[in-house]
C-alpha cells in the first residue's frame, strides 16, 4: 500500500472504484478517518487504523467462480415419492450439468420455479450440502477447499439471530468472532461502524432485531456476512418477504458491493421488473437444468425465437416465470432448445466455418458457458485463496472465542431469565413455602414435614431449571449450525461458554428461594448446614439442567424431547423411592442408584439432622427411643432412623457431580453428532 498523504490518496484496497480519502487527525498517526466514496456518490465514513484498511483488504481477493457440469443426486427414500414401492432408496437428480461463469463485480440471478435447484445450486457453489455432487467448481484456478469459507459469505433465506440482540451488538459479536487475529480490536468495531453505514441500518442499530422491519433485518443478515469482508456472496432469496421500495434498497447495497469487486450470486424469486433488469446475468432453471444463461434483457428476445412472445407492456421476470411454471411439454421444448443453441454458439465461436443447422441464431442471445478446463487461470488476482499449513483454520483462538460467546449467552440468558416475572416467581413461592412449613419446632412430630420440605427443595428447582435446559438447543441449535457453517468458532468454544454464562444465572434464583424458605421454615440454625444444602440444591439443579440439555441436543423433535424428559423424571421420582417405601427389591436396587432426585434429597435429610439438635418426643412414631419417653428428647440424628439414607453426605455429592460430568458431555456430544436437519441440499 503507498504511504497515505494528507488529502486525496489513492489507496490500493483490491476493490475496484472505491476511491480512500485520507485525512490523518493531528496527533494520531495510527487511525485515519477515511471517507470511502462509492461510485453512486454515497460517502461512508470509517475509522479504521492504516493496517486494519490493509488487512481487511487482503481478506478480500477478487474472485472469479467457474463451474462446469455440476450435477447433485441424492437418494431419497423410496415412500416419500412412492408409497407402493418395494425399493428403499429412489436417485434424484436436483441439478443435471449446470455451467457457468461469474465475474468479479458482478450480480449474477438464480431464477426458476419452485423446487427447481436453485437453492441447491446456491449451496453447491458455496461449499456446503456437497455429498452427491459431481462436476467441477473453481474460484479462480482453485478448487473449493473448506478454509476459503472465509472467503465467501452465504446469506441465508431465513433471517436467524438471537433476537434479544440490538443490531449493534450482533454485528460485534460477529466482527469480535470472525475477523482475525491481526485486526485490533479497535480495526474490527470500525468495520462493525463501516457495514452499519455501508448497509444502512444506522437509525435501527441500537433497537433489538426482534423489533426491527423485515428489510432492515434482512440488511443485518447480509451486513453479519459482509464484516469479514468476503469476496463472494451467496444470497438465497434475500428479497423474498420484502415490499417493492425495500427490495430496490437492497438491490442497491448489492449493487454498491459489486462495484467494490465481490462476486455476487443471489436466487431471487419474483422480482420487479426494474430489479430484473439490473442483473448482469441471468441463469433460468427448470428441474435442475439450465434453459437460459444470458443478461436478463435478452432472455425475451431469445424465448421468443422459439415462439414464445411476451405480451407487451408484460414484467419481462413474470413472463419468464410464468413460462417456466408452463406445462411439462413446453419445459421440456425450452430445456432441449438451450442445449442445442448453446452447443450451436460454443461451435460457432469456436469456428465461424461450421453453420447452424437450426432455424434460428437464438444462440447469440446466451452467455457461452465454460469448458471444463476454464478455470481463472490467467487472472492477474490470483492469489493463493487457501491459507498456509500454519495459518489456522479459526479466525480466532480458543480462549477469546470463548470470552466472547461467554459475554453474548451471559446477555442472552440474563435478558431471557433475569426478568421481573422469575423474580417475582422465585421470592412469591418462596414466601408461601416458608409460610406452609412456617416456624416448625424441633418435635418429633415434624419429622414428616421436614423431610417433606427437603423433597420439594430438591426437585421443584431441579424440575424448573431442566425443563429450561430442555428447551435450550432446539430454539438455539439452528443459529449455531448457521454460524458454524461460515467458520465463527468451534462448538467447543460455545458449549464451555454456555455452561459457565449460564450457571450463575441458573443459581440465583434458587438461592434466592432458599435463603427466604430455608429460614422462614427454621430447618437447621446451623449457618454452616444451611451453606451444605444450598450446596446439594445447587447442584441438583446443574444436574437436572445438563440431563435437559442432554435430551434436547439428543432428539431432534422438541416434542420427543418433553414427553421423554416427562416420562423420565416420573420414573426417576417413583424408583427413587419417594412414593413407595417398600419397592419390588428389583426394582429399588437399581432405580435408588439412578435418581439424581435421591442423592441430593438423602444429603440434605442428613445434613438437616446434624448438629446435635434437641428434639422433643411426641408419641414414638418416628423415634424408638421416645416410645418409652414420650415427653422426653432425643438428639436430631436419631431422626435418621425413619429413613433410608444409607449414603454418606460426601459420597451423595461425588454422585452428583459425576452425573454433572457426565450428562454434560453427553450433551456436548449429542450437539456436535446429532444433525438438526437431514442434510437437506
Ligand atoms: N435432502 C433432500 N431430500 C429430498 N428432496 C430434496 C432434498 N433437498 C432438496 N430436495 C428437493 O430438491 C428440489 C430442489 O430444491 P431447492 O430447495 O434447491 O429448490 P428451489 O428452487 O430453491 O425452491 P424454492 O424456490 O421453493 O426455494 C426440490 O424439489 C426439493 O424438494
Amino acid at each position: 500500500m503507498p504511504p497515505l498523504q494528507d488529502n486525496n490518496v489513492q489507496v490500493n484496497t483490491g476493490v475496484d472504484n472505491v476511491d480512500l480519502q485520507g485525512t490523518m487527525p493531528s496527533g494520531d498517526k495510527t487511525h485515519t478517518k477515511y471517507i470511502i466514496e462509492m461510485r453512486g456518490g454515497d460517502t461512508v465514513q470509517v475509522q479504521l487504523s492504516v493496517d486494519g484498511a490493509q488487512a481487511l483488504a487482503e481478506l478480500s481477493p477478487r474472485i472469479t467462480v467457474t463451474f462446469h457440469n455440476v450435477s447433485k443426486v441424492i437418494n431419497v427414500p423410496a415412500k416419500m415419492i412412492d408409497p407402493s414401492s418395494k425399493k428403499r432408496f429412489i436417485e434424484r437428480k436436483l441439478l443435471d450439468q449446470v455451467s457457468g461463469q461469474i465475474h468479479p463485480g458482478q450480480i449474477v440471478a438464480l431464477m426458476g420455479p419452485s423446487g427447481c435447484g436453485k437453492t441447491t445450486l446456491l449451496n453447491t457453489l458455496a461449499g456446503r450440502a456437497l455429498s452427491g455432487v459431481t462436476g467441477d467448481i473453481w474460484f479462480n484456478n482453485q478448487r473449493y477447499d473448506k478454509s476459503m469459507k472465509r472467503k465467501l459469505a452465504y446469506v441465508l433465506q431465513q433471517d436467524i439471530f438471537f433476537e434479544q440482540l440490538t443490531v449493534k451488538q450482533q454485528l460485534t459479536y460477529t466482527a469480535l468472532l470472525r475477523l482475525p487475529n491481526h485486526l485490533s480490536k479497535q480495526d474490527k468495531l470500525a468495520q462493525v461502524e463501516q457495514i452499519i453505514d455501508q448497509l444502512r441500518i444506522r437509525k435501527c442499530a441500537n433497537t433489538p432485531i426482534m423489533l426491527i422491519s423485515g428489510g432492515e433485518k434482512k440488511r443485518v443478515n447480509i451486513g453479519t456476512e459482509l464484516l469479514t469482508n468476503p469476496s463472494v456472496i451467496f444470497l438465497d432469496e434475500p428479497t423474498s418477504g420484502l415490499d417493492s421500495t425495500s427490495a430496490v434498497a437492497l438491490m442497491d447495497v448489492l449493487r454498491d458491493l459489486a462495484i467494490q469487486g465481490k462476486t455476487i450470486i443471489t436466487s431471487i424469486h419474483q422480482p420487479s421488473s426494474q430489479i430484473f433488469q439490473s442483473f448482469d446475468q441471468l441463469i433460468l432453471l427448470a428441474d435442475g437444468k439450465t434453459i437460459f444463461m444470458g443478461k436478463p434483457s435478452d432472455a425475451l428476445l431469445y424465448f421468443a425465437t422459439m415462439g414464445h412472445r411476451s405480451p407487451p407492456q408484460y414484467n419481462p421476470a413474470d413472463y419468464v416465470m410464468d413460462l417456466v411454471n408452463q406445462d411439462m411439454t413446453i419445459r421440456e421444448q425450452l430445456k432441449d432448445a438451450y442445449l442445442t443453441n448453446k452447443l450451436v454458439g460454443h461451435v460457432k465461436s469456436v469456428s465461424n466455418q461450421v453453420q447452424s443447422q437450426t432455424s434460428t441464431n437464438a444462440h447469440q442471445y446466451l452467455i457461452p458457458e465454460p469448458s471444463g478446463h476454464e478455470a481463472d487461470l490467467t487472472n492477474p488476482d490470483n492469489v493463493n485463496l487457501i491459507p498456509t499449513k500454519h495459518e489456522s483454520k479459526w479466525p480466532i483462538g480458543f480462549l477469546p472465542q470463548m470470552m466472547i460467546l461467554f459475554k453474548r449467552a451471559f446477555v442472552l440468558t440474563g435478558r431471557s431469565q433475569f426478568t421481573i416475572l422469575n423474580f417475582v416467581q422465585a421470592l412469591g413461592l418462596a414466601v408461601v413455602s416458608g409460610l406452609c412449613w412456617l416456624r416448625m419446632e424441633f418435635a418429633e412430630n415434624t419429622i414428616p414435614d421436614r423431610s417433606s420440605f427437603m423433597f420439594f427443595l430438591m426437585t421443584f428447582w431441579p424440575l424448573h431449571t431442566m425443563m429450561h435446559g430442555l428447551l435450550s438447543f432446539p430454539f438455539e441449535r439452528v443459529i449455531i449450525e448457521k454460524e458454524r457453517a461460515s467458520g465463527s468458532y468451534r462448538l467447543s468454544s460455545y458449549f464451555a461458554a454456555k455452561s459457565l454464562a449460564e450457571a450463575p444465572v441458573k443459581l440465583v434464583l434458587p438461592t434466592l428461594f432458599l435463603i427466604i424458605a430455608y429460614w422462614m421454615a427454621n430447618i437447621n440454625s446451623n449457618f454452616g448446614i444451611f451453606l451444605a444444602v444450598l450446596a446439594f440444591q445447587l447442584m441438583a439443579v446443574l444436574v437436572a439442567e445438563s440431563l435437559g440439555l442432554l435430551l434436547g441436543a439428543a432428539l431432534k423433535n422438541l416434542q420427543h424431547a418433553i414427553t421423554v424428559a416427562t416420562v423420565l423424571l416420573m420414573s426417576l421420582m417413583l424408583v427413587g423411592g419417594f412414593f413407595v417405601r417398600n419397592l419390588p427389591h428389583w426394582l429399588g436396587v437399581w432405580g435408588k442408584w439412578l435418581s439424581f432426585f435421591k442423592y441430593a434429597y438423602n444429603a440434605c435429610l442428613q445434613l438437616q439432622f446434624k448438629g446435635g439438635q434437641i428434639y422433643q418426643c411426641v408419641d414414638g412414631s418416628y423415634v424408638s427411643s421416645c416410645r418409652n419417653n414420650p415427653n422426653g428428647t432425643f438428639m436430631s440424628h436419631e431422626a435418621l432412623e425413619f429413613f433410608d439414607s444409607g449414603i454418606s453426605i460426601g459420597f451423595n455429592f461425588l454422585v452428583l457431580f459425576g452425573m454433572f460430568v457426565v450428562f454434560r458431555t453427553l450433551a456436548y456430544l449429542s450437539l456436535r453428532f446429532v444433525k438438526n436437519h437431514s442434510g437437506r441440499s
